[in-house]
């Protein structure tokens, strides 16, 4: 039997991974979080306590379920020890060819094709597609219904808002954000925001830029 899973984060994306857990024959062994006010339970779970309370032991099979993606980075750093569970939805399609990172989560719907690569704790959210050969860095994000075309990368920490897409080839910079709808055609540069129909950037930030 598969061990029970600690459930980082009780907001809503919480929600669909503790039925991504159930629906991988998981048990939900806790759920943790720093705002029991805003949050104070999932689906009928009530918040075990703050992220602090989490054992830092490798017996202790966790995922985080926030999709801010800064956070996500930040709560991997926290905890050295801990086995980080990949939860692939048994309705969706993951290449034998492709590989995921610890953490990472791909959710109902999505398709992973030959010889992707996920990083760690990437969130392939409802619906989305990596075709061949992309490679996706750690913490990243694609929103419900976005697509990447064969070879894309999309560096660390970047977000591809709900139904946006990346055709072949393109790079989206590290912890650059694209806008929900928007066609990236051309690669972005690192902590940028683009939107529209070919993307065009709108906002760049600060490196290091700590606040996504
Ligand atoms: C299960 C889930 O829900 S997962 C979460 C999925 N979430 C998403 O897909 C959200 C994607 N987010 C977006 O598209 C957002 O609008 C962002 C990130 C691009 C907004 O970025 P911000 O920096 O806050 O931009 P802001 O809201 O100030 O808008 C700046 C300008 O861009 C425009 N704009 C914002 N988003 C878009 C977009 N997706 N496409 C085209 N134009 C846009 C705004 O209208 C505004 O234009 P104006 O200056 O002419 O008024």
């Amino acid at each position: 039997m598969l061990p029970g899973l600690h459930v980082i984060g009780a907001g809503g994306h919480a929600k669909v991974i503790v039925e991504l857990a159930y629906a991988t024959g998981r048990n939900i062994a806790g759920i943790y979080d720093d705002q029991y006010e805003r949050h104070p339970g999932v689906l009928g779970y009530t918040v075990t306590g703050p992220i602090a309370s989490l054992p830092d032991t490798s017996n202790t099979h966790a995922i985080i379920a926030v999709g801010n993606n800064r956070f996500r980075q930040v709560i991997d750093g926290r905890f050295q020890h801990v086995t980080w569970a990949t939860l692939i939805h048994p309705f969706s399609w993951v290449s034998p060819s492709a590989r995921l990172g610890p953490g990472t989560v791909v959710l109902a719907g999505v398709v992973v094709q030959a010889q992707a690569t996920l990083g760690r704790h990437v969130i392939a959210n409802t619906g989305c597609s990596i075709d061949h050969d992309c490679t996706v860095g750690d913490y990243v994000h694609l929103a419900p219904g976005s697509r990447l075309a064969g070879g894309v990368h999309l560096g660390e920490g970047s977000f591809l808002g709900t139904k946006a897409s990346a055709i072949p080839g393109v790079t989206v910079g590290e912890w650059s954000i694209v806008g929900a709808g928007a066609v990236v055609s051309r690669s972005l540069s690192a902590n940028v925001t683009a939107v529209g129909v070919p993307a065009k950037v709108i906002k760049e930030r600060p490196t290091g830029w700590q606040n996504d």
